[in-house]
């Protein structure tokens, strides 16, 4: 049997617990090229995931590789964290640089060659359509603006990996629409991870959508398959698009399973 080749990003058996709280438990993922969507509700364990991935975090168990190398020792770690990019949840910046500095900081930081800074930093401003703004203090942006500050510092060092959390939170619109269409960009020659409370964020721009509930994988598949399965459902809500009824349904299989297996 032909195993398929290993992804840029891979866990297996990884345990993470936050004293007594379990927010992952012994999780097996694999993530290729594409964009990858994390979903799942509040507490599923998604930015524990995010935050092993992103080397921030160590796990209590289990095996994390990037790019076909074992975390565990510091010399692949750094060498990893260049080729990764990153947005927090809670993303902290330093409000006195303006954009142009802070992007470039990131660059330094990633050991980017300084004659490929300048620019990378002004291509990954323009990416998210901040370009007018780059020489302004970022302070002086909008919630939204500093959001897509987090997404250029990510994406600047041109990332193998790219770890999103909650990337569109306080996104207009108009952005939102903008920035999947960056992330089906980025998805054709990069490992995209990105989670998300907003469902049809991932119908609009991944390729493959990760469930997650209580430290778990409940579902795993296409945006189309997870949509086939909302719209089988005998009791969908109505007045939920066809993905936001895949989400329910696969999460109501998932908890039904899991009280049975617990009989
Ligand atoms: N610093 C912490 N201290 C204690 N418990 C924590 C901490 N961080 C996370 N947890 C717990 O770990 C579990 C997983 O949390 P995590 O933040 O990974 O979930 P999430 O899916 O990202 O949630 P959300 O959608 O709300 O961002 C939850 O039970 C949470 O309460």
């Amino acid at each position: 049997m032909n195993h398929p080749a290993p992804g840029a990003a891979r866990v297996t058996g990884l345990t993470v617990r936050h004293r007594k709280a379990l927010a992952l438990d012994a999780v097996d993922l694999d993530f290729g090229t594409g964009v990858h969507g994390l979903l799942g509700p509040n507490g599923a364990g998604k930015t524990s995931l995010i935050r092993v991935l992103a080397t921030v975090a160590k796990p209590d168990g289990g095996r994390v590789e990037l790019f076909g190398q074992d975390m565990t020792g510091h010399r692949e770690r750094s060498a990893a964290r260049r080729r990764l990019g990153y947005l927090p949840q809670e993303f902290g910046y330093y409000p006195g640089f303006t954009v142009r500095e802070f992007v470039s900081y990131v660059a330094w930081l990633k050991e980017m060659p300084s004659e490929r800074t300048a620019a990378a930093v002004e291509r990954a401003v323009r990416r998210v359509g901040l370009a007018d703004r780059i020489d302004a203090k970022v302070r002086t942006l909008s919630g939204g603006m500093v959001r897509r500050v987090g997404i250029a510092q990510a994406v600047v060092n041109d990332p193998d990996v790219l770890l999103l959390d909650e990337p569109t939170a306080g996104l207009d619109p108009e952005q939102r629409v903008a920035f999947r269409e960056l992330l089906r960009e980025l998805g054709t020659g990069c490992t995209v991870i990105v989670s998300t409370h907003l469902v049809e964020d991932v119908a609009a721009a991944c390729t493959e959508v990760t469930l997650m509930e209580s430290g778990r994988v409940a579902y795993r598949g296409t945006p189309a398959a997870l949509t086939e399965l909302g719209a089988a459902a005998p009791d969908a809500d109505p007045g939920a698009n066809p993905i936001e009824r895949g989400y329910t349904a696969a999460l109501r299989d998932h908890r039904t399973a899991t009280a049975g297996a617990r009989k």
